[in-house]
């Protein structure tokens, strides 16, 4: 479930990326020139591989590593950070410009992955800071001006990763809001999107996903018989039978009115018409329902499976006339055959 819920986190993080990635071109562009101009050459061509190498990031973009764009972003923006505070940039104030850089690479990297960026790049730059390097060719720091860099560049870390692991929380608690059913508490129809979808189907050579499409019979006479309020009890006790019957890597969602589905993910035929007949004979029995309705309330249940030969829309398909079918033979029956 985890992985469904994080389908859409790489993507927003890829948009980030472009835009960083252009803003970064102009300023880096124009730093370059402006160093190159001042007979800067160390910086400028700092600036300039680094441009080139983000022309090859952005057109990675279009192919099939565009996954790795953002990291091969944050690699050049702590590369330059490193060698600004190397080389010292302008008038050797190239310092000031690392926290920025490192602010951006953060922003594009999830908390785990800001966590090893942020300790490399502290560690390269106590280094930078704190080693005897060659004194001809590097800026030497004095040790109070160096600590004070190094904890302030640390701060700086601390703070940005606080934040990114707060907007973290509040994407996925909005995309939660966008896919839950007020009602139930289970998914709508939302969970589903083109990537679920096309996993699912993916996923079909090596194992058949269960669909169970459910519908409670004649919702329409207990809404007119008990009222609205009664009906809405009703779907909300269905969904504490589907969460209770559920494995983790199960999917419940409320379909649409009084219709459920359930996709039970590599589980053999046998046990998806076990599973099916439970939560028919589960809701049949229920107690609470019997108190409210002094009866039993029943469910139509159609099965169907996805395969080599069957992607997930047919598949949907299939399970709607098998219910269609439970409810011509008579409802309260599951059926998982022509
Ligand atoms: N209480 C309540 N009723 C709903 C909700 N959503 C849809 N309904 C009602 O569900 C009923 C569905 O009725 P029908 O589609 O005719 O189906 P049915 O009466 O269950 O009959 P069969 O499916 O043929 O057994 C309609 O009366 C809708 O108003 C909801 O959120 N709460």
């Amino acid at each position: 479930m985890r992985r469904i819920l994080d389908v859409s986190k790489g993507n927003k993080k890829l948009t980030l990326t472009v835009y960083l990635t252009l803003i970064g071109f102009v300023f880096l562009t124009a730093f370059g020139f402006i160093s190159w101009y001042n007979s800067n050459i160390k910086t400028s061509s700092t600036l300039f591989t680094a441009v080139f190498f983000g022309v090859i990031n952005l057109y990675l973009l279009k192919t099939k590593y565009r996954d790795f764009t953002r990291y091969i972003l944050s690699i050049i923006v702590a590369l330059i950070g490193l060698s600004l505070l190397a080389f010292g940039g302008q008038d050797a104030t190239g310092y000031l410009w690392t926290f920025p850089l490192m602010a951006m690479a953060l922003a594009v990297l999830s908390v785990r992955e800001g966590m090893c960026f942020a300790a490399a790049y502290l560690l390269g730059s106590f280094s930078v800071l704190f080693l005897p390097l060659g004194s001809e060719t590097f800026v030497h720091y004095e040790p109070v001006t160096a600590t004070r860099y190094f904890l302030s560049a640390f701060a700086l870390c601390c703070i940005t990763l606080v934040l990114v692991n707060i907007q973290e929380n509040t994407n996925r608690q909005l995309r939660l809001k966008t896919v839950k059913d007020d009602l139930t508490g289970l998914f709508n129809r939302a969970i589903l999107d083109h990537n679920t979808i096309e996993q699912i189907n993916l996923a079909r050579n090596e194992r058949s996903d269960y669909l169970l499409l459910i519908d409670i019979d004649h919702f329409k006479k207990i809404n007119d018989n008990f009222g609205h309020s009664t009906g809405d009890e009703i779907l909300v006790i269905l969904g504490e039978i589907l969460n209770t019957s559920m494995r983790d890597s199960d999917l419940a969602i409320r379909w649409g009115g009084e219709e459920f589905l359930v996709i039970l993910q590599r589980c053999p035929s046998v046990h998806a018409q076990k599973i099916a007949n439970q939560i028919r004979i589960e809701f049949e029995q229920n107690q609470r329902i019997l108190q409210l309705l002094q009866r039993p309330a029943t469910l139509s249940i159609g099965i169907a499976a996805t395969s080599q030969n069957l992607m997930f829309d047919k598949a949907l398909s299939l399970a709607d006339s098998r219910l269609y079918k439970a409810k011509s033979q008579g409802r309260n029956r599951v059926v998982f055959s022509e």
